[in-house]
């Protein structure tokens, strides 16, 4: 794991929008296409805007989520409606999106679990993976307080599973560690000093079952950085 301090949270977005667009033209340079995937959450908006004003072949790259909250895209709580209106603007307009809801089961995420799990099997290598993290530890929707945790976790886990988290509300949808590690690169996005106190307790121990976020940080399989500022 490699740490990158800020000195703001501009600093941080213009160099990391930079380093994700040049990650995705290299993948379309080489194989015709790219596959974003991003995190939800208050973090990454400043982010989705730097992005959204980048010169890229939008139009080439393929946008999903690491985890959603099982609702709507109209619902103020969807990281779908979050992506929509903040990132798949302007110039990144034409990137083409995968959504982890599934309006045939508006109200069960276990019932529309595998439906998810179809359209995600079908991407390839993530180009790049921007995972956020919670005060509890948790990544994507790897909430250590769930019942699905060990599942989630698993070498064997379908490609996506639907989660009800004890300590936060919805039902959600997320990727499984396995499917978020086959990527060719991670990217943890921090902002604010309580969440450098939380990275720290999670390199400070090794249970992924009690922190999820280790079973990224602590892997010797893909790189690795973690994008940090305290303001
Ligand atoms: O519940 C969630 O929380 C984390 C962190 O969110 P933030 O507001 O502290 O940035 C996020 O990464 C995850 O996608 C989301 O579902």
């Amino acid at each position: 794991m490699q740490l990158h301090t800020f000195d703001s949270s501009a600093a941080l977005n213009q160099q990391f929008a930079a380093e994700i667009s040049s990650r995705l033209a290299a993948a379309i340079a080489e194989k015709g296409e790219a596959t974003l995937v991003v995190s939800g959450g208050k973090t990454p908006l400043p982010l989705f805007k730097t992005l959204s004003e980048t010169d890229l072949d939008w139009s080439r790259v393929t946008i999903t989520l690491a985890d959603d909250r099982w609702l709507p895209e109209t619902h103020a709580d969807s990281n779908e409606g979050l992506v929509k209106a903040n990132l798949l603007q302007g110039k990144a307009a034409s990137a083409r999106f995968i959504s982890l809801f599934d309006s045939a089961y508006p109200d069960d995420a276990y019932k529309g679990a595998a439906v998810v799990a179809a359209r995600v099997a079908e991407l390839p290598v993530f180009d790049v993976l921007i995972l956020g993290m919670g005060e509890d530890g948790h990544t994507a929707s790897l909430f250590p307080c769930s019942k699905e945790i060990q599942a989630g976790l698993a070498a064997d886990a379908p490609v996506a599973l639907a989660v009800t988290p004890a300590t936060a509300p919805y039902q959600r949808l997320s990727l499984s560690k396995t499917r978020l590690l086959n990527s060719a690169v991670i990217y943890l996005h921090l902002v604010g000093p309580k969440k450098l106190t939380v990275l720290e307790q999670a390199m400070a121990g090794q249970d992924p079952l009690q922190m999820p976020v280790r079973a990224f940080l602590q892997q010797q399989q893909v790189p690795v950085h973690v994008m940090f500022t305290a303001n």
